[in-house]
């Protein structure tokens, strides 16, 4: 066999014009590797030097591995799975309301700020680059790192999801809420455990697949509710703090062919196959095959629209729309099993709202507009109060100010630097809402009995700009799910405890301390009159 000899193999460079590389053996190869060796060590310490005592963020509170270095996220977010929240609870406690968590961020915890970082349009605010590659939707609105980006590119999709738009698709709704109804009704007469979060993910995915993609995802239509269909979106969660600090892995997932990733990583596999599904509608809607439905789903109207040129692209406009399939599924269906919990855990409660729902429902069957339902004072602040205690996205989303320096409480902040808040401590803020932790109502109430108005604290879809855009299709699914949810059954939880549903690890959105938030019930009465 051929073996390229050390002379072979350097004339062969030689020849190439390479002559001037170092020679293996050679003693300048030695030196310069000695120097690698050496110089790599001096390098970090002039590094974390300039990081900790020179950088314009040095005079911002913290712990200095945090100033040095992102290594301390990593350790808690992908080495401790999901806990840095908890240490950055633990650094405000230490260090004040404002700390560096990372070399290059701050973190501020202060309900009232809040306000001031997730500005509205007439101060400039961008997203922070590394902190959206991780979802690996370039190109959509969500991802859009300037403002102007992001405005060309949302007001192609807020159009749909407006009030009139979302109040337009009510019976999508209804259609899916008889589906999990049937569900419902069977477990009640087989006296079997129905899971109740599955149906929730279920409904939430049904829904959003057939506005956006106009296409049936049959997780209702499924016995088990199709439940590993929440594979692609947990996979994505489950990866972001990975992919987020080594980026080079989502360029290896995207490569690595199907059977493969399948061997590896079922999460992984899971959202690369899902889509692919969905680029694969896209192209579809690109070439003009039309859904063939009376309402043609967004994503046939985006594909088919007048837009710029470079806004067409099918990758792009697939990531738009997977934004949408991403945003709408678990948050909502999160925010619902969290209702069912505590609704299930609190008969005062459930029967208070029922009461209540009467009025709008005389018979359980009964189809209440989400916009009747709003005007139902205990159904609103039951809406809130779950919201509030489901928090939505867990993880910081910073926004940099790039033409303006923040100042709080005498720091300044440099034009440029990422800055975020955590919409979990404003949504659990001891000082706005006592008692955080208890699934109460009626506090909002007796806050508006005081003339105090809780729900500028509401943060769960954040604020400014960048305001969740299916904030009104959530909005309506709680409303109507909810209230069809209280009126037609009584449930009792099974095996169910609140460390299923407790916030226990960031994944992106919150996750109890194992596996997915879990909610399992018997139905104990289907209600008639
Ligand atoms: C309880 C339910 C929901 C919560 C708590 C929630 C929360 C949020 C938050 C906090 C953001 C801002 C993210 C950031 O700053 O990086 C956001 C953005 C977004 N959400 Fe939601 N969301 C919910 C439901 C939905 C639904 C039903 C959809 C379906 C369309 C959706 C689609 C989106 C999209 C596409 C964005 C990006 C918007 C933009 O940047 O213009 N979300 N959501």
């Amino acid at each position: 066999m051929y073996r390229p000899s050390r002379h072979n193999l350097r004339t062969t460079l030689d020849l190439f014009g390479f002559a001037h590389l170092p020679r293996f053996g050679d003693s300048s190869m030695a030196g310069i590797l000695l120097l690698a060796l050496c110089g790599l060590p001096v390098y970090i310490a002039i590094k974390s030097i300039y990081r900790l005592y020179f950088h314009p963020l040095s005079k911002i509170p913290g712990p200095k591995l945090a100033a040095i270095t992102g290594a301390y996220e990593f350790y808690f977010n992908v080495i401790k799975r999901g806990m840095f929240i908890w240490e950055m609870e633990r650094l405000h406690e230490v260090y004040g309301p404002i700390i560096r968590v990372t070399p290059n961020e701050v973190h501020i915890k202060d309900s009232d700020y809040y306000d001031e970082i997730y500005a509205s349009n007439k101060r400039r605010r961008e997203k922070v680059y590394d902190r959206v590659a991780k979802f690996d939707l370039e190109g959509s609105g969500f991802s859009s790192i300037s403002p102007e980006d992001h405005r060309m590119r949302r007001a192609q999709i807020e159009k749909y999801f407006s009030r009139q738009s979302v109040t337009n698709i009510e019976h999508v709704i209804y259609e899916s809420i008889d589906k999990l109804d049937e569900h419902f009704q069977r477990a009640f007469k087989t006296n079997q455990v129905v899971g109740v979060d599955a149906g929730f993910a279920g409904l939430t995915s049904d829904i959003i697949h057939n506005y956006a993609y106009g296409f049936n995802s049959g997780n209702l239509d499924h016995e088990n509710f199709n439940e590993n269909v929440r594979d692609g979106v947990n996979g994505l969660l489950k990866l972001a703090h990975l992919l987020f600090h080594v980026p080079i892995l989502q360029t290896i997932m995207k490569m690595l062919p199907l059977w493969v990733l399948e061997k590896c990583n079922p999460y992984a596999y899971a959202l690369q196959s899902q889509k692919a599904d969905l680029l694969d509608r896209t192209t579809k809607f690109i070439q003009g095959h039309s859904a063939e439905l009376k309402n043609r789903p967004i994503m046939e109207i985006l594909c088919t629209s007048d837009m710029p040129e470079e806004l067409r692209e099918a990758v792009r406009l697939n990531n738009e729309g997977f934004a949408m399939v991403i945003g709408g599924i678990e948050t909502t269906a999160r925010s619902l099993a969290i209702a069912a919990f505590w609704l299930m855990t609190n008969d005062t409660i459930k029967n208070k709202l029922r009461e209540e729902l009467r009025t709008v429902m005389p018979t359980p069957d009964s189809r209440p507009t989400w916009s009747q339902l709003e005007q139902l004072p205990y159904m609103s602040v039951v809406v809130s109060e779950t919201l509030r205690l489901s928090t939505g996205i867990a993880n910081r989303s910073p926004r940099a100010a790039p033409s303006e320096a923040l100042v709080y409480k005498g720091y300044v902040i440099p034009p440029g630097t990422p800055v975020s808040e955590t919409n979990y401590f404003v949504l659990t803020d001891p000082e706005i809402f006592p008692d955080p932790h208890t699934f109460d109502p009626d506090r909002w109430l007796r806050a508006a009995a005081r003339g105090q108005r809780l729900d500028k604290y509401m943060v769960n879809f954040s604020k400014g700009t960048r305001i969740c855009v299916g904030m009104n299709l959530a909005y309506a699914e709680l409303y109507l799910v909810l209230a069809a949810f209280v009126r037609r059954y009584d449930m009792e939880l099974f095996e169910t405890t609140e460390k299923d549903i407790a916030f226990a690890r960031d994944f992106g959105t919150p996750y109890p301390d194992d596996g997915n938030i879990r909610v399992r019930a018997m139905v104990t009465k289907v209600i008639e009159e």
